[in-house]
């Protein structure tokens, strides 16, 4: 279980101006797929960097399974099974997706358990297993091998920031039933930022976050409609403009 108590986060801005990008969030984040969405620009990604360790809050505490947590860095959190899914994988000349998955796991794994990942999302695991980590992967294959690596983590808490973002249409339907599978097979909290209502309509939480702060939370038969609402009727006044 992850909580937040407090947070807050301050920056200075290019004119030396103090900015609250956070303010004062209080949030208890223990149900098994949550999803965080909300308006460009309203603190979803700067939650999330400070959740894996990235950035540090200004004020406030995290807390994971009740243990502080707050002044730990990436690695640490990392060690105590916080996962980040950056959007594209790192690449190292020579390193293959076979080792990106091993390297992820932290043990030795045969090839038919790496072949079985791979299978989960969605990759024709022959073709895949020795490809480097390289330009010629596509968006959508580097997206899947990310969360490939996640998988084969199997950490208590795994987080992606706009998983979607760069997917063509056609992969983001497919990713969809890999996120699925996700939340069936893995025992671990997922959290995702995400603007697209099929993602938030496999959560089994909605967090809104508008201006820095928490908007609405809840489940999401109580919330998707009203950003839906939200959306369509802003979509109607602006038609009519
Ligand atoms: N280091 C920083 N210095 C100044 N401003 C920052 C910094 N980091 C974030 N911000 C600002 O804080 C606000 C929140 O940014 P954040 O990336 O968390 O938003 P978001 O909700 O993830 O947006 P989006 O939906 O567009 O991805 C933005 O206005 C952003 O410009």
């Amino acid at each position: 279980m992850l909580e937040l108590r407090n947070i807050s986060y301050e920056v200075s801005d290019e004119k030396a101006e103090n900015k609250e990008i956070l303010k004062n969030i209080n949030l208890t984040i223990d149900d098994h797929f949550v999803a965080i969405t909300g308006p460009n620009g309203g603190g979803k990604s700067t939650l999330a960097k400070m959740i894996a360790g990235i950035i540090k809050p200004t004020e406030g505490q995290i807390l994971l399974d009740g243990e502080d947590i707050t002044e730990l860095g990436i690695t640490e959190r990392a060690r105590k099974g916080i996962s980040f899914a950056f959007q594209q994988p790192v690449h190292f000349k020579g390193l293959t997706v076979k080792d990106l998955i091993t390297l992820a796991a932290g043990r030795t794994m045969s090839v038919t358990e790496i072949c079985d990942i791979l299978s989960e999302v969605g990759l024709c695991a022959r073709e895949y297993i020795d490809r480097e980590i390289n330009a010629s992967l596509s968006g959508g294959e580097l997206k899947r091998i990310e969360i490939a690596m996640i998988f084969a983590r199997g950490t208590k808490l795994s987080i992606f920031d706009e998983p979607e973002a760069g997917i063509d249409l056609w992969s983001f339907n497919s990713l969809i039933h890999v996120f699925e599978k996700m939340r069936d097979e893995i025992n671990g909290t997922i959290l995702i930022i995400s603007h697209q209502e099929k993602i938030l309509e496999i959560a089994d939480k909605i967090i809104v976050i508008a201006d820095g702060q928490i908007d609405k939370i809840g489940g999401k038969d109580e919330i998707l409609p009203q950003l839906l609402y939200t959306t369509k009727t802003c979509q109607t006044l602006s038609d009519k403009q």
